[in-house]
């Protein structure tokens, strides 16, 4: 213990796990060479939005992945380096993890559509420039030489998509279903190393949950120091992989027990539960339920709470609680990936994947 005290000193606690993690494919092996500190930490990337606010020095990652920021191996993989990037940089000392409810992103494109396609392309966007030219091509056959009238379009067009009212849906169960062995492994790495990255982050790290948190995003919420969920009747929260006829691996699980006590925990993932949240709040899945449109500024209020306590104290401390739940997936991983790959690609797993796709689509109609 000794020594990882020393350590945690010396690295801090995600050092620590990356002095451990070197060989990862999604860690800061591969991370680290992309990022310089002194890079600004207010980055926009398709999924996810980082704003960190260098007075407070707290950051705060905004969810925006439609319809329901599903973990897709896309997903993790920019969420591990954003939070690589986060956890780098001195000057951040707090992560908020929140979704946006609604999204409007901008999108610069360029196509070249047949003059059959331009009205409607005109519907979709308002081109900033449109260029009409005429364009020789090749047939089909390679004999002919033919030349369509093309409409080449620059567009900067205006896209606005609504995510559902969802923190995150969980894995994104397509990731799961039929897909390779390979790609199922790949998936399941990145899984893992969301979960190191943020269980073992050096940050003060809260949940602002303002919607559904199944399975996944269960695991990311209890993932950080402290929940704060929306007192909404629609929202749920829980580890429900039974009811998917799946099973939560040893490392969900013992965050669960880590943070609502073993017997919860049992009842719990035994039975899949989704919990409302002032259920939630009553397992202490969750800490704080408040109304909807004050998530976020709780969530604010409560991380100085956090950062008024002195970094090193608070980050030694968070590793003497964690290190040994992390340790057991750290020197399993590999043997976790095997046996995700194994149980996943099962026949009667993919059979219960299906169904469960199937009641997720019918409940639409
Ligand atoms: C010997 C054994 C040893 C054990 C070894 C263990 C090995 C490990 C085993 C495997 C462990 C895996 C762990 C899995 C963890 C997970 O996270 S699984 C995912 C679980 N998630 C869910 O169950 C959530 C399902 N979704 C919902 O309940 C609802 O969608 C919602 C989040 C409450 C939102 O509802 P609503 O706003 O009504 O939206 P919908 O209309 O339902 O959905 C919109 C579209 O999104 C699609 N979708 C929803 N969730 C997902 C998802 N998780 N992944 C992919 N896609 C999703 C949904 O189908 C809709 O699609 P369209 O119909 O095409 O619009």
């Amino acid at each position: 213990m000794a020594n990882v005290l020393r350590n945690s000193a010396k690295f801090g606690f995600s050092g620590v796990l990356s002095q451990l993690s070197i060989h990862s494919r999604h860690g800061r092996e591969c991370v680290s060479p992309c990022f310089s500190l002194q890079q600004r930490n207010n980055s926009t990337s398709p999924k996810i939005k980082v704003d960190l606010d260098n007075s407070t020095g707290v950051a705060v990652l905004r969810m925006q992945s439609p319809p329901v920021n599903s973990l897709s191996l896309d997903f993790l993989t920019e969420f591990c380096i954003n939070l690589e990037k986060l956890e780098m940089d001195k000057s951040c000392r707090g992560l908020i993890i929140t979704s946006v409810s609604t999204h409007t992103h901008t999108h610069t494109d360029t196509d070249t559509v047949t003059q059959s396609h331009k009205t409607m392309i005109h519907t979709i966007t308002p081109p900033v420039c449109v260029v009409s030219q005429t364009l020789s091509k090749v047939s089909s056959t390679g004999l002919d030489i033919i030349t369509l009238p093309v409409c080449v379009c620059v567009c900067v067009c205006l896209v606005s998509q609504t995510l559902s009212k969802v923190f995150s849906a969980g894995l994104d169960i397509m990731e799961m279903y039929g897909k390779s062995p390979e790609r199922c492994g790949e998936f399941w790495k990145a899984v893992q190393e969301m979960w190191l990255k943020l269980y073992g982050s050096n940050m003060a790290t809260i949940a602002a949950i303002n919607g559904s948190s199944p399975a996944g995003g269960c695991l990311m919420s209890i993932g950080c120091d402290y929940r704060i969920m929306a007192d909404n009747p629609r929202y749920s929260i829980g580890l429900n992989e039974t009811q998917l006829g799946i099973v939560a691996p040893f490392w969900f699980k013992d965050t669960l027990v880590n943070t609502v006590g073993n017997r919860a925990a049992e009842l719990s993932l035994e039975l899949g539960l989704l919990y409302s949240a002032p259920d939630a709040l009553k397992i202490g899945l969750v800490d704080q339920l408040v109304p909807e449109d004050q998530v976020l500024s709780t969530a604010q209020d409560t991380m100085s709470k956090w950062l008024a306590v002195p970094d090193h104290a608070r980050q030694i401390t968070k590793s003497m609680m964690r290190k040994q739940t992390i340790d057991k997936l750290l020197s399993n991983r590999e043997a976790d990936i095997t046996n995700f790959v194994s149980f996943i690609t099962k026949d009667s797993i993919q059979r219960s994947l299906r169904m469960y796709l199937e009641m997720l689509k019918s409940r639409k109609a």
